[in-house]
């Protein structure tokens, strides 16, 4: 069935909910546009603040009559209360309460950029091989809504299979476990999974997923600070953060500003990666340090945080990210893996801790 006569039929369905106050589903203000992919359908309702646990039984109502209608795709309902309910932080705001951590994940590490296109989801996937190399049991999941790169990255196609309870079974790539936001989405839809319906499909991944036991989960998280980051931050223990940046200053003042949100949200921030650092010639071996040299070392400095480590700026790493086969998995004793490598023995200590 087309997936816009779907959305159709499961709105029709949805006049049999009752909520609160009187009145159907399918008819109220505070229903989202129903979104339906090959492999999920999403929606959110609105509900004033206080009202979520009496919109729960019609939430409960509305995803069934959704899974009765969408067969094997998985079904997402989200509840969301006005924003202006949503916790506020500030400097010295207390932490907040309810963080919990994914049952059997021992630790999580997000990687993340003030601006997109700095190689922060090639650097998530190489420190994850590197993490994996050093005998871990390591998961990923690509958060990046807006740019999703990891399936690409991994060399994974399709969406992941669903198990009759309703959890996914997570891709397995090079020894890693990964699920991505990306292989919910249909090409240009992303657009449309903005506030609820994304940061309750990231919930669904993260927590509905069949991780098994893990050392640690690196989460690509979206580059910037957004709902994602809100939502992720304040709902889930997440042990450090390691930011990318590109030596240039405009990536560097971006990447000040992802900074400042973790401390606020009470974040670890586990130090700066410089990308694209400097270009070794194929030829000659020769280093240039083509935007200038110690960048990010020094900004690292500035900004009281540690500097992690280098990369440089090498065709191999983005014909091998092209191609599905990230260089720490592709040529595990090569110059490129071993930059990844040494940033990723510095990340050791935490998750053995
Ligand atoms: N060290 C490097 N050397 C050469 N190319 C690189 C390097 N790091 C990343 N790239 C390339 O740069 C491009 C952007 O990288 P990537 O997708 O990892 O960035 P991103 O910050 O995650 O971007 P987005 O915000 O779009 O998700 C890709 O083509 C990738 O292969």
């Amino acid at each position: 069935m087309a997936d816009i006569e779907l959305s159709a039929q499961i709105k029709a369905a949805l006049a049999q909910v009752e909520i609160p106050g009187g009145g159907d589903l399918a008819g109220y203000a505070g229903l989202s546009e129903i979104i339906v992919t090959p492999g999920a359908i999403a929606f959110a309702i609105a509900v004033a603040s206080g009202m979520e646990a009496a919109f729960g039984p019609a939430r409960e109502h509305a995803q069934k009559l959704a899974q009765q209608l969408g067969g094997s795709r998985k079904v997402m309902v989200s509840i969301t209360a006005e924003k202006s309910n949503a916790p506020k932080f500030g400097h010295g705001a207390p932490q907040p309460q309810g963080k919990t951590r994914v049952p059997g994940v021992k630790r999580i590490i997000a990687v993340g950029s003030g601006k997109g296109g700095v190689g922060k989801s090639t650097t998530a996937i190489n420190l994850a091989l590197s993490l994996a190399a050093e005998g871990l049991r390591v998961g990923v999941l690509d958060a990046d809504l807006y740019g999703p790169s990891i399936p690409k990255l991994l060399g994974i196609e399709g969406q992941p299979a669903i198990r009759d309870d309703g959890i996914f079974a997570p891709h397995e790539a090079f020894g890693l476990k990964a699920i991505s936001i990306g292989s919910m989405l249909v090409p240009g839809q992303a657009v449309v999974w903005r506030g609820p319906m994304a940061t309750s499909g990231l919930r669904q991944l993260l927590r509905e997923t069949a991780w098994g036991d893990l050392d640690v989960l690196v989460i690509d998280l979206p580059p910037g600070t957004g709902d994602i980051h809100i939502a992720l931050f304040q709902q889930t223990i997440v042990d450090g953060v390691v930011i990318v940046s590109t030596p240039q200053d405009l990536a560097l003042i971006d990447a000040q500003k992802a900074i400042d949100m973790l401390r606020r949200m009470a974040v670890p921030v586990l130090g700066l990666v410089e990308n694209m650092s400097y270009f070794i010639a194929p030829d000659t071996g020769a280093r240039y340090d083509i935007f200038g040299s110690g960048g990010a070392e020094k900004a690292a400095e500035k900004l009281d945080i540690s500097f992690l480590g280098a990369v440089p700026l090498v065709m191999s790493i983005r014909e091998g990210s092209d191609a599905g086969t990230p260089p720490v998995a592709a040529v595990p004793t090569g110059p490129e893996a071993a930059a990844y490598r040494a940033i990723a023995s510095r990340l050791l200590p935490l998750i053995r801790g």
